[in-house]
């Protein structure tokens, strides 16, 4: 992944190490998306659901012995692995950054996948709160999102590499209308606006 230098995120602690769990992490966040794709695209003997089940279970188990608070967690601040190395945010890779366009480069996979052989709505809807709200956050004041409006224009493929650009389109007081494009090979298959809100720091 290409090293970016991403300002930091208004809610994140002063001096908060944003390499927590070193590669050891990185392994088990690309081994949970692979069991979710697994999972997502299975039809295996109940034997061997049972089996897996319960070693998953015992897993989960093992983990939450050391499930500690919303600040403190590594998901969601890995910001030099896909997805800020959360397992249900879509591990887009950021490929540059400045303070008005991002751009990145995302793979959906299995988990991703809706019907018809294309990608869930939702998911894309998803992608675009991320990357959208991440650029409106890092480097600025804390905002949420006030409105995400989706223009879906084409399937969206699993398993090809496709391209997005966010973009700062305006400021208005406290108000942040941003845009983003997905596409592949130079064809938008989906584009978002949304608004996005500035609020007082937890
Ligand atoms: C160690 C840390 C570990 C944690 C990991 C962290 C890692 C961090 C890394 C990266 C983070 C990136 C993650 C991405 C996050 C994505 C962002 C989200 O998904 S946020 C969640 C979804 N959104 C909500 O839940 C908002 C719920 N709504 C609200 O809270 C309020 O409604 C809010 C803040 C949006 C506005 O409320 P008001 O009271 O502050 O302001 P008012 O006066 O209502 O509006 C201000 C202006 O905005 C317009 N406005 C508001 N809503 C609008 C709308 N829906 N449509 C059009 N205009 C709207 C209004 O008309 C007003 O405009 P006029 O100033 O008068 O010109």
């Amino acid at each position: 992944m290409v090293s970016i230098d991403i300002p930091p995120h208004p809610w994140w602690k002063p001096g908060l190490d944003l390499h927590r769990g070193g590669d050891s992490y990185a392994h088990l966040l690309s081994a949970t998306r692979g069991l979710l794709d697994a999972v997502a695209g299975v039809d295996a003997p109940e034997a061997v659901l049972a089996e897996v089940a319960g070693e998953v279970s015992r897993i989960a188990g093992r983990l939450n012995s050391y499930t500690t608070s919303d600040e403190s967690q590594i998901a969601g601040t890995r910001m030099d692995l896909p997805g800020r190395g959360h397992p249900l945010v879509v591990p887009y890779r950021t490929t540059s950054w400045t303070s008005v366009r991002m751009t990145a480069e995302v793979t959906f996979t299995r988990i991703h996948l809706g019907d018809g052989g294309a990608v869930h709505g939702g998911v894309t809807a998803l992608l675009f709160d991320e990357v959208l709200g991440r650029f409106a956050n890092h480097g600025r004041q804390p905002a949420r999102t006030a409105f995400l409006h989706v223009n879906y224009r084409r399937l969206v493929p699993l398993d090809v590499d496709l391209d997005i650009l966010t973009k700062v389109d305006r400021a208005e007081g406290r108000k942040l209308y941003i845009t983003a494009e997905l596409s592949h090979d130079g064809t938008v298959l989906a584009d978002a606006e949304g608004l996005f809100v500035a609020v007082s720091a937890q």
